[in-house]
C-alpha cells in the first residue's frame, strides 16, 4: 500500500506495492512538498491555457522528468538503506525459507515517488503498453508499479495473462474506478457493461444479450444480421460513389461514411430503425459516439491523480454532456417508439427482448444455467438505467467496428498487394461482374478474413484493465484486493517470440495455412474468460462484409493526408485521415 504522510517537519516517503517497508526522510521534507506544489500549480496553469489534454499531460510529465532527476539523486542516496526487492523471476527462487518470502510478497517493481507513483515512466513512450514491455525485460513477466496512488500489477506473459483470466477470472472481475468512467455513465461506472465491476447482474445483462451478439449460422438473429448488412453496404456504395463523384483526386472522409453505416447496421438490427446519410441528429450522435470511444481509448494523468480533476472540468462536462444527449436521441427516437407498438409475447428485436426485462419477463433461458439455483438467488430485475445503458453500450459497439475499419484501410493504403489479393478473392468467390459479397461469403473468403485478424492484431487493443476484488495472487505473489491488473496485450501481439522477426509487418498470410484461418492460442484480441468481449462476433461478420463490398466496388489509396495508426489502439482520431477512392469497373450493381 502506498504510504504518504505528512507530520510537521518530516515526511514518510511510501514505496510501491514491490517494495517492503518505507525510509524515513527528513531532509527532503521541503523539496518534495515544493515540488508537489510546484506541479499543482503549472498543470493547473498549463490547463487554462491549453484546451487540449494530451498536451497538459505531456507538459505534465515533462515537469515530472525534471522533478524526477532532483528525486532520483536523492533516493540513489537513500538505497543503501531501503530494503532489496523480490528476484525479478518467480522461477529464480529456490529453498523453503524464499518460497515462504515469495508466498507473501507482491511482485517486484521499480520504487513509485510520492505523489505520482511510477507514472513517470510512462510518459517516455508513446504508448503505456511498450512503458510495460521495456519493464518487464528488468522486472519479469508479472511485475508491480504504482501509478498515482493506485498499486497496480503488470502481467506479460500469455500463461499468467490465463492465470488472470481463466484460472483466477472470478478474483478479478473488478474494473478500474476512474471518475471519468462515472462520468461518462451517467454518474456510475456500474450503468455500463464494460466498466462496471463483476455482479450477478452483469451476469444477467450478459446472457440477455447472448443471442443477438453471438448470431448463430441458423438463427432468425444471423438471418437478420445478414439482410441488413447486405442493404447497409449497398446503401454505403450509394453514397461514396456520390462523394468520390464529389471530390475527385483530393480523396473523401471516408471514416464519417463508415461510421454511419456501422451505425445504421446497429440500429437496423437491434432496434429495426434506421437514419438517413443526410439525417443531421443521427450524424451528430454517430460522431459523438466516436468521440466517446476515441476518448475511452486515451489514458489521461487524471485517472490516476484525482486531485488533477480542476484541470479537467471543462472536459469532464464535455464528456457527460456528450453521454447524455446520445441517450437522449436513443430515447427519442428508438425506446419511446417501441414502448408504443411492441407485443410482450413477440419481441421484434434486442430492443424489444430489453424492454420486455424492464416490464418483468423472465428469460426462460436462464433457467437453464448449470447454476441457475445460485443465480436465481441472485438474480436482479433489471431497472430503467440497466436498459438504457446497455441498449447504448450495445449500439457504441458500432464505432469499435468503424475504427477498426478505418484501420484496416490505413494498411492497405500502404499494402496494395493485401487489396489486390482480398479482390482477387472476392472475384473467385463472386465472380466477374457478379453479385455482391454476402455475410454468408464469409467461410469462402479466408484471405479477406485474415486481413482482419491481422489489423486487429497490429492495432493491440489493449485489454481493459481488471481490478483484483478479493486477495489473491498470481505466479505466486501476493496481490490485494483494490489492486489493478494490466494485461499486456500489445506484448503479446508484436513481440517477435510469438510473432517471428517480421512481426510489425502487415501480413494477413501470417494467419493462413494451405489456404485455412488458425489462431494461435496466445492471439486474444478480444480477451478471454468471463469478461472477455461480447461483440466479437458481430465485430467479425460486420468487418468482413464492409470490407469485401468496399474493396469489391473501390480501389483505395492515400491521399495527401498522411496516415498515422496509433500504437495499441483501436481507435484512430475522430477527424481521420481521408482516402482517394476509385471505382473498379468490375463493381457488381447492389441489390
Ligand atoms: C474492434 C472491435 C473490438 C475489440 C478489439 C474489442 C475488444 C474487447 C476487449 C479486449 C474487451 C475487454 C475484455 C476483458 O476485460 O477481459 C472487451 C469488452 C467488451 N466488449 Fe468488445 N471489442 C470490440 C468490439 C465490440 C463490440 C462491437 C461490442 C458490442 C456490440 C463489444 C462489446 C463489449 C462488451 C459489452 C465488453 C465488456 C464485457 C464485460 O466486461 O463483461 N465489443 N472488448
Amino acid at each position: 500500500m502506498e504510504l504518504l504522510t505528512v507530520e510537521s517537519s518530516s515526511v514518510i516517503v511510501g514505496f510501491s506495492v514491490g517494495q517492503i517497508g518505507a525510509v524515513f526522510v527528513s531532509a527532503t521534507t521541503v523539496l518534495l512538498a515544493t515540488l508537489a506544489a510546484l506541479t499543482l500549480t503549472l498543470v493547473w496553469l498549463n490547463g487554462r491555457k491549453s484546451s487540449s489534454h494530451g498536451q497538459t499531460d505531456s507538459v505534465f510529465l515533462r515537469i515530472k522528468d525534471k522533478a524526477e532527476r532532483l528525486i532520483r539523486s536523492h533516493v540513489a542516496k537513500s538505497a543503501k538503506t531501503a530494503p532489496v526487492a523480490p528476484s525479478s523471476s518467480p522461477t529464480s527462487q529456490s529453498g523453503t525459507a524464499e518460497q515462504q518470502l515469495k508466498a507473501w510478497s507482491p511482485p517486484p517493481g521499480p520504487v513509485g515517488w510520492p505523489i505520482i507513483g511510477s507514472l513517470h515512466l510512462l510518459g517516455k513512450y508513446e504508448v503505456p503498453f511498450e512503458a510495460f514491455s521495456q519493464l518487464s525485460k528488468t522486472y519479469g513477466d508479472i511485475f508491480s508499479i504504482t501509478l498515482g496512488s493506485t498499486p497496480c500489477v503488470v502481467v506479460n506473459s500469455f500463461k499468467l495473462i490465463k492465470e488472470v483470466l481463466i484460472t483466477k477470472g472470478p478474483h478479478f472481475g473488478g474494473r478500474p474506478n476512474f471518475i471519468r468512467y462515472d462520468i461518462l455513465f451517467g454518474g456510475d461506472r456500474d450503468n455500463s457493461l464494460a466498466l462496471c465491476d463483476w455482479s450477478y447482474l452483469q451476469r444477467d445483462r450478459r446472457s440477455i444479450a447472448r443471442h443477438w451478439c453471438h448470431p448463430r449460422a441458423d438463427s432468425m438473429q444471423f438471418d437478420t444480421l445478414s439482410r441488413v448488412l447486405t442493404s447497409e453496404s449497398g446503401l454505403m456504395v450509394n453514397e461514396l460513389s456520390l462523394k468520390t463523384a464529389a471530390t475527385g483526386s483530393r480523396g473523401i472522409d471516408l471514416k464519417t461514411t463508415m461510421m454511419t453505416m456501422c451505425a445504421n447496421v446497429f440500429t437496423h438490427y437491434m432496434c429495426s430503425s434506421r437514419f438517413g446519410y443526410d439525417d443531421k441528429e443521427f450524424g451528430k450522435v454517430v460522431r459523438l459516439f466516436d468521440q466517446i470511444f476515441w476518448d475511452i481509448n486515451q489514458g489521461y494523468a487524471v485517472d490516476f491523480l484525482p486531485w488533477l480533476m480542476p484541470v479537467y472540468r471543462r472536459h469532464m462536462q464535455q464528456l457527460k454532456s456528450w453521454g447524455t444527449d446520445i441517450r437522449q436521441f436513443i430515447v427519442k427516437t428508438i425506446i419511446d417508439e417501441h414502448r408504443s407498438t411492441m407485443d410482450v409475447n413477440n419481441p421484434r428485436d434486442f430492443t424489444d427482448v430489453l424492454l420486455n426485462q424492464l416490464d418483468g419477463e423472465k428469460n426462460n433461458e436462464q433457467a437453464a444455467n448449470e447454476d441457475a439455483q445460485q443465480h436465481n438467488n441472485n438474480a436482479q430485475q433489471l431497472d430503467w438505467n440497466h436498459v438504457l445503458y446497455e441498449l447504448e453500450d450495445f449500439l457504441g459497439g458500432h464505432s469499435a467496428i468503424g475504427n477498426l475499419l478505418m484501420r484496416a484501410v490505413g494498411e492497405l493504403c500502404s499494402s496494395p498487394h493485401v487489396m489486390a489479393n482480398i479482390q482477387e478473392e472476392i472475384r473467385r468467390v463472386t465472380g466477374d461482374n457478379g453479385r455482391p459479397v454476402v455475410l454468408e461469403d464469409r467461410p469462402n473468403m479466408p484471405y479477406t478474413e485474415a486481413t482482419i485478424l491481422e489489423t486487429l492484431r497490429l492495432s493491440s487493443s489493449p485489454i481493459v484493465p481488471h481490478v483484483a476484488m478479493q486477495d489473491t495472487s498470481v505466479a505466486g505473489y501476493d496481490v490485494q484486493e483494490g489492486t489493478m491488473v494490466f494485461l499486456n496485450n500489445y506484448e503479446l501481439n508484436i513481440s517477435p517470440d510469438y510473432w517471428g522477426d517480421q512481426s510489425l509487418t502487415f501480413d494477413p498470410a501470417r494467419f493462413l495455412i494451405q489456404g485455412k484461418i488458425v489462431k494461435p492460442e496466445y492471439f486474444i484480441p478480444f480477451s478471454t474468460g468471463k469478461r472477455a468481449c461480447m461483440g466479437y462476433r458481430l465485430v467479425q461478420h460486420v468487418s468482413f462484409v464492409t470490407l469485401a463490398t468496399l474493396l469489391q466496388n473501390f480501389d483505395v489509396s492515400a491521399s495527401e493526408d498522411a496516415i498515422h495508426l496509433p500504437k495499441a489502439c483501436v481507435a484512430v482520431p475522430p477527424d481521420a485521415f481521408r482516402v482517394v477512392l476509385t471505382p473498379r469497373p468490375s463493381a457488381p450493381t447492389p441489390y
